[in-house]
């Protein structure tokens, strides 16, 4: 039961102890603002209380549905985008068996558990259909908003599929919502046909709701463990809120990639070492940048797996334009052991790792890693996760988002909105001739 743990020693010749120090003031004053609710967004700050102050009825609630799909279902279609859809599949895929999906179902007794309405793929949805026949099947659709493209698509032909297999009234019993606690039209239908409701609270944004509902009831429907995941969130919070600036990391992580900001490291890159975290960075990539690209303003979120992606990434980072930095996502402790064996004739040549655990080899080629990419001027900031358990995953999010919305106000923006977003979502209105789009559709035609 380790604490998760931030260092940037590696980076000390691109940041010193004493550019730490000098930040410390606006560090404070951003934090402050957080904390006080007194900055931008800040109708939007329910994630911060959340580990510690969420609904136990629904909490409860959310365990009971779980293991009702469990024992109903052989799969669980999770449908959502964004902020609806990438913490638990973050989750799912950092706890779960690597190859969770296609186990023996004896040997899981959880549902295989699916992910639609993230892109618009025909293809994609057929598929699915594909995988979903002769199953039975539940459907988890998460939509704060209730109207988001994507979702909505993909929802009507699962339902429409749902309702074929079991007809409507067993249908409505087999769909979970989880939306607005009072409106929006996910919430209309879902009181309309009976479906049960989760709430996705007023004050929590998407990116930052994976511990509501949204993220809870896909998680726990897996076998993990909720409340470890919050526990170790609490864990987290208390490190956030608690400890003083010279030894927080949360706040000292904030402070690091504002000042690597201003010295024109303008890209982040994650790399993680364990294809399991794969949604991790992803997740992480929707919380800092629709948090902080906005204004003109922001560091680029990106993110590599590596090993895998040193063969072709790597070069990039090693040696081309000096825009970025990097943060290192160590598992500390693998759970798997893997010994390498010696072979009579060593034609390829890796009998001097003869007894050696696979995982000793990966942390030696992240150490190598780490010492290469700061010789070639890429700054490498470490967030060491002590396990791949829920504990450690509950700290590493609320970490990256009490981190997030300090560098966002360190930064001078609103961290808590996303205006950009809908400037793609008008022109594919219009584009498809949505009633009240008439005049941009025009527009837009004639520049097609
Ligand atoms: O939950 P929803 O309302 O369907 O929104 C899902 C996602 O799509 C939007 O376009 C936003 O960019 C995201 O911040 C949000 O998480």
């Amino acid at each position: 039961m380790g604490n998760l743990v931030f260092d940037y020693s590696k980076a000390s010749g691109f940041v010193s102890a004493e550019e730490i120090e000098n930040m410390k003031a606006a560090v404070m004053c951003a934090r402050d603002t957080l904390m006080n609710k007194s900055g931008a967004g800040n109708d939007f700050l329910g994630w911060i209380d959340l580990p510690t102050d969420y609904d136990k009825e629904e909490f409860h609630r959310i365990k009971a549905a779980a293991e009702k799909i469990q024992k109903d279902s052989d799969v669980l279609l999770v449908v959502g985008i964004g902020g609806s859809y990438l913490g638990a599949r973050a989750a799912i895929e950092f706890l779960s068996h690597s190859f969770y999906n296609v186990l023996p179902k004896e040997s899981r007794k959880t549902p295989e558990i699916y992910f639609a309405g993230n892109s618009i793929s025909s293809k994609y949805i057929k598929d699915l259909k594909d995988v979903l026949k002769g199953k039975d099947f539940s459907v988890n659709i998460i939509s704060k908003s209730g109207t988001t493209t994507e979702p909505a698509i993909a929802f009507r032909v699962f339902k429409d599929m749902l309702i074929e297999k079991y007809g409507r009234e067993e249908a409505n019993k087999r769909i979970y919502a989880t939306t607005d606690k009072a409106k929006g039209a996910l919430k209309n239908l879902a009181d309309q046909e009976g479906y049960e409701t989760f709430v996705v609270p007023d004050d929590v944004g998407g990116r930052f709701s994976v511990l509501t509902a949204v993220g809870l009831l896909p998680i726990a429907a897996s076998g993990a463990d909720i409340d470890r995941l919050m526990e170790g969130a609490q864990a987290a919070r208390k490190a956030a809120i608690e400890t003083p600036y010279e030894s927080n990391g949360a706040l000292q992580y904030a402070a690091v990639r504002n000042i690597l900001l201003r010295k024109g490291k303008t890209v982040e890159i994650v790399a993680n070492y364990e294809p399991s975290l794969h949604y991790v960075s992803e997740w992480w990539k929707q919380l800092f940048g629709e948090s902080e690209g906005k204004d003109q303003r922001g560091i680029f979120p990106a993110a590599v797996d590596l090993t895998t992606d040193l063969h072709s990434m790597g070069q990039f980072i090693q040696d081309g334009a000096r825009i970025m930095f990097e943060t290192v996502l160590n598992v500390a402790k693998s759970p798997a052991e893997i010994l390498i064996k010696e072979e009579e004739v060593d034609t390829d040549g890796m009998n001097y790792l003869a007894g050696k655990s696979v995982d000793f080899v990966n942390k030696s080629a992240m150490n190598g890693t780490i010492l290469a990419h700061s010789d070639g001027n890429v700054p490498n900031l470490l967030v060491e996760i002590p396990e791949q358990d829920e504990y450690s995953l509950g700290q590493l999010f609320y970490f990256f988002e009490f981190a997030c919305g300090v560098s966002g106000y360190l930064l001078g923006v609103n961290p808590f909105n996303q205006p950009g977003v809908e400037s793609y979502k008008k022109n594919m209105f219009a584009l498809l001739g949505k009633p009240g789009y008439e005049k941009e559709r025009e527009e837009l035609l004639k520049r097609l």
